[in-house]
């Protein structure tokens, strides 16, 4: 089954379009200088707090940046104003890099310094919550709150043993995103996936061979990516129909104690359609060595969070000197870390590109593939086999023995609890690594 294979919904706000047979809105903007103090009028303004307290925010007058631009020598109450598709052709604000250096563990071990009975508080579940809340305000805003259940044991929480945030914090020698290679489109208001006009669409229909890629306005994935979001350099409108991931979660999931299977992730009150974003499988991202070292302890706990970037597309693009990133939920990380495996799963992660050039680090977003029912349990399969892939996931018998013996030290197995009618009884997890696929993973073979 493809993404975008269902009949579209039509919705009150954009156009109805038909995805299946196809293949495949000036405003003016105005910014302080940011030096001196704010004008005593300052509610006249509409000032860009992500730009002046970004770290970065400096670039945003460097000559490197702005060299040739056009901006208007026009003032508003003293302050330089510019067209807002010029201002879109720069950055608005460098996107924020996040370092895993910088994480705070503060509250944790304070946590995790808790005793007896106090250890064990009920009321321990509303901090949890709420410091979910607090760490997600600025990318999550309008979000559904996050609700933690138990009613299988005493546990009030899942343990305080990572910060939980939905950014990507880049470990040692990781580069920071490509802001460099960062292209934008020109368009103004919404951007259409067919569009032969708006450089992203163009763009996601290219890596598609001209089928549909991106999404419809009811934010239903077309296919199975890679998808290039709309960025910092568009000119569209922030509620643009290409720009999913980056607009955040829109459904209520709980993390919930499970009998077998430690903490999970269940849908909330609402049904969620299919190929619906749900969430980025968010924490550190490191290199391979990193992640290979970190893979070595996980194992011996028997329990990983490493997330190899091995998307088809990403590997054909790789230069011989370009190392495997891979995403370490084990540290830092959102609930899509307590998503547990499934023979029968019912999301799936896709490569969704937002602020960054590079082609090797697109976000890990999970989608819905089939329509999840209220309170139902969302899963993926931990080894990437999918219905429809390439080759189902089966691999040569043979070759998987000679593998399993090389690699024994590596592997960790484990009874899988998933329940499902073609449950294969096992789950394994190869070099202590959950996996996208290693195989051919194509919209056409979905
Ligand atoms: C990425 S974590 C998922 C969240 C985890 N349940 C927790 O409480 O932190 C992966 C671990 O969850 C457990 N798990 C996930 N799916 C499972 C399954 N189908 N059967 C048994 N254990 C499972 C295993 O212990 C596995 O190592």
């Amino acid at each position: 089954m493809s993404p975008g294979s269902e009949e579209n919904e039509s919705t009150a706000s954009g156009p109805s379009t038909s995805t299946r047979s196809s293949r495949r809105s000036s405003r003016l903007s105005k910014i302080s200088s940011g030096t001196g103090s704010p004008p005593s009028d300052g509610n006249l303004f509409e000032h860009d707090d992500a730009a002046q307290k970004s770290p970065q925010s400096s670039r945003e007058t460097s000559p490197e940046v702005f060299a040739g631009t056009p901006f208007t020598t026009a003032t508003l109450g003293g302050f330089p104003a510019f067209q807002f598709a010029t201002y879109r052709k720069n950055p608005k604000s460098y996107p924020k890099v996040y370092h895993s250096s910088d994480l705070q563990t503060s509250l944790h071990d304070q946590m995790n310094s808790l005793r007896g009975p106090i250890a064990a508080h009920p009321d321990l579940r509303d901090v949890y919550e709420a410091t979910i809340l607090q760490n997600t305000a600025d990318d999550e805003p309008n979000a559904p709150p996050i609700a933690i259940r138990n009613d299988i044991d005493d546990e009030p929480t899942p343990p305080w043993n990572f910060y939980y945030t939905n950014k990507m914090w880049h470990g040692e020698g990781v580069p920071d995103p490509d802001i460099k290679n960062l292209k934008g489109c020109e368009c103004k208001g919404k951007c259409n996936s067919k569009s032969k006009k708006c450089a992203c669409a163009v763009k996601n229909q290219q890596v598609q061979d001209g089928a549909p890629n991106g999404y419809d306005p009811n934010g239903m994935l077309l296919s199975a990516g890679p998808v290039f979001e709309c960025n910092s350099m568009c000119g569209c409108d922030e509620d643009c129909y290409n720009r999913v991931v980056q607009q955040g979660r829109k459904y209520d999931i709980a993390i919930q104690k499970t009998r077998h299977k430690g903490w999970g992730i269940f849908n909330g009150k609402t049904h969620i359609p299919k190929f619906r974003f749900i969430g980025i499988y968010s924490g550190e991202i490191l290199t391979d060595k990193e992640a290979h070292k970190r893979g070595l302890y996980y194992n011996a706990a028997g329990i990983t969070y490493l997330f190899d970037i091995d998307f088809y597309w990403v590997k054909e693009r790789r230069k011989p000197h370009e190392s495997v990133y891979v995403v370490d939920a084990f540290h830092a990380g959102n609930f899509t870390r307590f998503l547990n495996h499934s023979c029968d799963p019912n999301c799936r992660l896709y490569p969704i590109f937002t602020n960054e050039g590079s082609d090797q680090k697109p976000l890990l977003a999970v989608f819905s593939i089939k329509d999840i029912q209220p309170r139902e349990e969302i899963c993926f399969n931990y080894q990437g086999n999918y219905p429809g892939d390439e080759d189902d996931g089966l691999e040569n018998p043979a070759e998987e023995e000679e593998k399993e013996k090389n690699n024994a030290d590596d592997v960790i197995y484990k009874k899988c609890q998933c329940g499902a009618a073609n449950c294969t009884g096992t789950i394994s997890f190869d070099l202590s690594r959950l996996s996208i696929t290693e195989r051919l993973f194509r919209c056409q073979d979905l």
